[in-house]
């Protein structure tokens, strides 16, 4: 049963979109070397907090189903990583509402930690700038830390190197997802890429220019999208259906799926093809947002 204190501080946990997604190369560790523009979107899980002399989770909300044992809860792994790094942390309970699909490209569990890290954060007196919150973001997952502030920019490495925030022009999603789960382990797998192999003559401390208007955002693309549609055919049909969308200017699957985006540059435009698909695909998660 959950114990917690009736008064809690909330924090948002936004969805994260990979508006371009590029695979730069393998590390010898097995991890891949990724560019991608992520920008967030006003679809958010909610985590709330309020300190106490012991950890507790609860989960609810429509998502919850999906995010497996309490114990392996990014939440209760962002909390078990920066403890490691800060002795006599204060924790307390947590209480996370779930609305966001889970293993879905969105980075929703990522968040989820990143949520939880600022919390924890503020109640010990620890900067977001604190080597062993940035630590405990990275060891936590690789879209942790990109999570932190929540704001459009570039990230490179495996999510360790962040470029500045960047400003978008009006940019509106139509946000889907067949609520089916695809595990991003999976997809880097069946990208089929050798340890120790690079595509590109860059070297990694290059900064590379963020895609920032709609022309740009179509040239680039996301390289987890063909092997993902080898996980899960569907994505290919959903693409087409956002493509057909009137109004959409480019459709892309964010990070390794299964969720995919149309942009529109008209929020009119994607309200109503967000209202279409709905009735339509009673079955899909669906959402209408700004992107920023
Ligand atoms: C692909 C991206 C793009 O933003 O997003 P999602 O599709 O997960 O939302 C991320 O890099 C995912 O980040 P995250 O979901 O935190 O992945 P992790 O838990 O760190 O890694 C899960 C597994 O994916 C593989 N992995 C992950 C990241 C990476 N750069 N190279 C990899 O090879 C590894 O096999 C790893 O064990
Ligand atoms: N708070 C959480 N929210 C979602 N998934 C979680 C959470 N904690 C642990 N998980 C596990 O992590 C996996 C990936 O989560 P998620 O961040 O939603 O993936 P993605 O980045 O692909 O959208 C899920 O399959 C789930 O089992």
């Amino acid at each position: 049963m959950f114990q917690g204190p009736v008064v809690m501080r909330w924090y948002r946990a936004p969805a994260k979109l990979n508006l371009s997604l590029r695979v730069v190369g393998r590390r010898e560790d097995g991890f891949h070397d990724l560019e991608s523009l992520v920008a967030f979107a006003d679809v958010a899980d909610w985590l709330g907090f309020a300190p106490g002399p012991s950890f507790e989770l609860l989960v609810e909300g429509p998502g919850a189903s999906e995010t497996g044992p309490i114990g392996d809860n990014l939440v209760a792994r962002a909390v078990r990583s920066l403890a490691a790094r800060a002795p006599g942390l204060r924790s307390g309970a947590f209480r996370l509402v779930k609305r966001l699909p889970a293993a879905a490209g969105l980075g929703g569990g990522s968040s989820d930690a990143a949520a939880c890290l600022r919390a924890l954060a503020e109640a010990n007196g620890l900067g977001f700038d604190d080597a062993r919150v940035i630590a405990a973001a990275s060891d936590t997952g690789s879209d942790v830390p990109v999570c932190m502030s929540a704001c459009a920019r570039m990230m490179a490495g495996v999510g360790d190197r962040l470029g500045p925030p960047v400003r978008l022009p009006a940019l509106f999603a139509v946000l889907v997802n067949p609520r089916k789960a695809v595990a991003t382990r999976d997809v880097f797998r069946a990208l089929g890429m050798e340890k120790g192999i690079y595509r590109d003559r860059r070297t990694p401390d290059q900064a590379v220019a963020a895609p920032t208007t709609l022309d740009a955002l179509a040239a680039a693309g996301n390289d987890l999208e063909a092997p993902a549609r080898t996980v899960l055919p569907a994505i290919a049909d959903i693409l087409d259906r956002l493509r057909r969308l009137e109004g959409a200017r480019l459709a892309r699957m964010s990070g390794s799926g299964a969720t995919c985006f149309a942009l529109f540059d008209d929020p009119g435009a994607a309200a109503t093809a967000r209202g279409r698909l709905a009735a339509e695909e009673p079955g899909w998660w669906i959402a209408a947002s700004a992107l920023g």
